[in-house]
Parts: C-alpha cells; structure tokens; sequence
C-alpha cells in the first residue's frame, strides 16, 4: 500500500473550479474520508488520483512517485462508484475473477478463486457467484463492484459513497467489513460519504472540503471537537451542531457573530427557560426539540425522560463555539 500526496492541485471545468489548490497527504495505511456539501469536489478528487481526469495545475504522487505520465492502470487504484459498474453478460464470479486475469498481474487460477470466496463471503454474496450479473438486485450488483476491488491488491483504494444504495442493515455489516480490512491489509483508502457514522467510525482521518478548498484535515475527533468554522462543523455530529446569534444567551466576546452549540454544549436544568416543542425517539438517541428567544435548537436527552411537548427546560451554553461573521472560529483551541 502507499502514501498519496496531492500538492496544489487545481481542477477546472469550463468556468468551474472544482478544485481550487488543494494539498493533501493520504499517509500510507490511513483510511480518510472526504466530507463536504455537494459540488464540494469530493469525486473530482478521486477521478484525478485514478487517472480518469487530469488537473490543471499541481501534483499527485503515489507512493513517492509523481503520476501525471501514468496511465489509470499503471497508477494501480481501484476504485468504487457510487453507481455500480459490472460487464452485464457475466457472471457474478466472471465479473469478480475479471480485475485479476490482467496480463500484467498473471495471477494463479487457485489463488483467484482463493480470493474470490473471501470476498464474496465478505459481502454475502457466496450464492450467487454462478448467475449473471443482470440477474441481480441493485443492492448485490453495488456489492459485486465493491467486490471487484477488493480482490485486488491495489496501492490505493478510492471509494465514492459506496454503500450509499444498500439497505440499513447490510451498509452497517460492510462498514464493519471494509474497515478490518482496511486494518489487516494495512490498507490505504480515501473514501467520500455523506453519512456521519461512516465517517465517524471508519476514517482515520477527515477531510473537510467547501466550494473546492480543503477547509480541514484531521481525526474524526478533532474535527467535531475543534472545527474551523461553521462549515466544518455541521460536517459532524448528529443532531447537526445549532449555530445561533452570539447574543442570544447574553453578551458575547467581541467579534463574534456566531455560537455553535453541540448536544453536550447544551448543559440543561440550569439557566433561562426554553420551551420544548418535540420529543423524539430514535431508538439509540432521544433528541429534544427546543425553541428558545425564537430560535430552534436541537439536543439531546435520556431515553427515559419524562419530558412532553410544551413544558420548559432549563438551559444555558456550555463552552460554545465562537465564530466571527464569515463563520470562521475565533478562541480556537479553548
Ligand atoms: N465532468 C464535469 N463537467 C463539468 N463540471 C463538472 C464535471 N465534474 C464535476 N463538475 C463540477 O465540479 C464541481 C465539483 O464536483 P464534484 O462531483 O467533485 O463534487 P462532489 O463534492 O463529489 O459532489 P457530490 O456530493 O454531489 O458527489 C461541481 O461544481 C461540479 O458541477
């Protein structure tokens, strides 16, 4: 497996700057996720790692070596789309075998079935391996293309939201999945998703990108404990991190505009009342729907609170986060 490094990288399409100089180092073995709003330029990035689009300026070393003269299949990626891709005629199995009968690879027919059984086990799709790919749902054919790379052995995996069409239950199994194997292999993965616990759970790093820019790069904890802005901070964190006028609770240090309150920045039964408009159950989080000064705010509770809609709660801001009128931090590191 292998380091990725981009180095000022900048991607244009047309009048659009999908990637405005953008430097990162994907350390070898780490498993980073990107995180950003649509159009943020989560995907550009993994098209120019694998080959598939070029960068106007700036450049991509993997493993130590500079790739802009290699080809997709020289760069030796594998990457997964959100939508799968299979060879319809197929079979499931032919599809999986597929990546590894490249001249250059010259893999053992053993150790390609080896492989295959692993990795169709993984993804629960071991019954299936003689049927054509046609014959599958959506859910197992997006298994299969994750499928086809995992049984290579690339020097970089590039997944974009590759669980993102699969049932609850299924995305929670290959989250588990994909990340020890992520661990045993040592593997380097750079992976864009939309959901937080994916995020949370499986990146060693995060990757925060807005408008084309790489606003933060840092652990999941460090992100959701030390944002830079408003902007990287409603990447992490469910309920959404409330972000509220600075002088709602009362006067706010100079320059700030803005306070960014989490669940756990909320202390309640103390302070000025706020009314509670909606208690909601979600099984693993019971969240509290507040309104205070008119503003809404959203918290969390005991799964066993007796608290209704319509009554007052006590509340006041706990070390909230401050940030100035462009949403930039300001007391960072408090
Ligand atoms: N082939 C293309 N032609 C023109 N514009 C493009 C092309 N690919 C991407 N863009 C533009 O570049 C910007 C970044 O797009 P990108 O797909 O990287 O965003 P993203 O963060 O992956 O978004 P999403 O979460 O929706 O997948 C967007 O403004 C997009 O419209």
């Amino acid at each position: 497996m292998a380091e990725v490094t981009l180095h000022n990288i900048t991607k244009r399409f047309g009048a659009t700057t999908a990637l405005d100089g953008v430097s990162m180092t994907v350390p070898d073995g780490s498993f980073v996720v990107l995180l950003g709003p649509t159009g943020a330029g989560k995907t550009t990035t993994l098209r120019l790692i694998s080959g598939l689009d070029r960068p106007e300026s700036g450049e991509i070393a993997i493993g130590g070596r500079p790739v802009a003269d290699l080809t997709p299949a020289q760069r030796n990626v594998a990457m997964v789309f959100q939508q799968y891709s299979l060879y319809p005629h197929m079979t499931v199995r032919e599809n999986l075998a597929f990546p590894l009968k490249s001249p250059i690879l010259r893999t053992p027919a053993d150790e390609i079935d080896r492989r295959i059984g692993r990795v169709a086990e993984m993804l629960q799709i071991s019954h299936k391996l003689d049927n054509k790919a046609t014959a599958l749902s959506g859910g197992e054919m997006q298994r299969v293309s994750i499928g086809r790379a995992l049984v290579r052995d690339p020097q970089v995996f590039l997944m974009d939201e590759p669980l993102s069409s699969l049932d609850a239950k299924l995305r929670s199994d290959l989250r588990v999945e994909l990340k020890s194997i992520q661990q045993e292999a040592r593997a380097t993965f750079l992976y864009v998703t939309h959901d937080q616990v994916e995020a949370m759970t499986m990146a060693s790093h995060v990757g925060v990108l807005e408008k084309g820019r790489l606003v933060q790069f840092g652990t999941p904890r460090e992100v959701y404990e030390d944002p830079v802005s408003i902007h990287a901070a409603g990447r992490l964190g469910l309920p959404r991190i409330n972000i509220v006028p600075a002088d709602l609770f009362g006067p706010a240090p100079e320059g700030v505009e803005w306070i960014g309150l989490r669940p756990e920045q909320i202390r309640q039964g103390e302070g000025p009342q706020a009314e509670v408009v909606r208690v909601e159950h979600l099984g693993d989080q019971t969240r509290l729907h507040l309104s205070f000064r008119n503003h809404d705010l959203v918290t969390v509770t005991d799964a066993h609170t007796e608290l209704r809609a319509g009554q007052m709660l006590s509340i006041r801001p706990e070390n909230p986060f401050y940030f100035d009128a462009s949403g930039a931090r300001t007391h960072r590191g408090r």
